[in-house]
């Protein structure tokens, strides 16, 4: 049989669902490779995989996808790994870098400046001083590892998902497992189940993850992901691709 390719994220958040593979028989039919979330959603888009972990914004450049698991990279309030971080409070931000490596939070970051906070600061993509710019009015978006222990660097940080529950209410969804064919029923059974046992290892794995004195590793992985794909996540996931396609 021709191995499924799978895209996942590289970041430390995919790591429960990585031991779940690992420790399946479902290790041999795939083709798993790791990779920045904007690569795991152009692999997808190129049809370079046929499964991946994709930033949920990215659906929308997919003419087909279908969400293939009951899991994601979710949270409800706070997630500690998705921030604005700045030199001044969100009303007096002139420009936002985005993040090149995203596209679920660039997009979240631009939802809630324009709905949330109603500023229109500049938008800056690939920004040459990214992330070390010293200009007081200027922001940036940043995700994942490289923000562990980062929040109380700068005068002021917003972690996205708690302002996207203060926002709607709701729970959010960065990434989800989505395929861009039609995957067989028997696969999508077997890999469900091999990521619902890495989620119940979460213990395990944190026994093999090096300790950080600078970030609550137990902490993100047991309790501010909220790895269940739930109803009300599904409801957050398709109000932000309006607010998107309204923007
Ligand atoms: C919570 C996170 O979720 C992520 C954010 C993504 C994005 O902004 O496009 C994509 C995948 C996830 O890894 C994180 O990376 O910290």
């Amino acid at each position: 049989m021709k191995k499924i390719r799978i895209s996942a994220v590289s970041y430390t958040n995919t790591k429960p669902f990585l031991y779940g593979l690992q420790h399946s028989d479902i290790i041999n039919d795939i083709d798993l490779s790791l990779d920045i979330p904007s690569d795991c959603a152009q692999k997808l888009i190129d049809d370079e995989a046929d499964i991946g972990l994709i930033p949920v914004a990215a659906t929308l450049s997919l003419p087909q996808w279908e969400i293939v698991s009951a899991y994601c990279i979710g949270a409800f309030g706070a997630v500690n790994s998705v921030f604005i971080f700045s030199n001044c409070a969100i009303e007096d931000v002139k420009t936002i870098q985005l993040d090149p490596q995203s596209r679920t939070s660039n997009n979240l970051a631009r939802v809630l400046l324009k709905n949330f906070w109603q500023v229109q600061p500049e938008l800056v993509k690939d920004a040459p001083d990214y992330a070390i710019s010293t200009n007081p009015t200027t922001a940036f978006v940043q995700i994942g590892d490289r923000t562990f222990g980062r929040k109380d660097d700068y005068p002021f940080s917003y972690d996205l998902s708690a302002e996207w529950l203060k926002f709607t209410g709701l729970p959010f969804v960065f990434a989800a497992w989505i395929a861009n064919k039609p995957i067989p029923a028997d696969f999508i059974t077997a890999f469900n189940n091999a990521l619902r046992l890495g989620l119940a290892h979460r213990k395990e794995l944190l026994n093999e993850l090096p300790k950080r004195a600078d970030f609550d590793l137990e902490d993100y992985l047991m309790h501010k992901l909220d790895f269940d794909l739930t109803e009300d996540k599904k409801k957050a996931l398709y109000l932000f691709l309006d607010y998107i396609k309204a923007l």
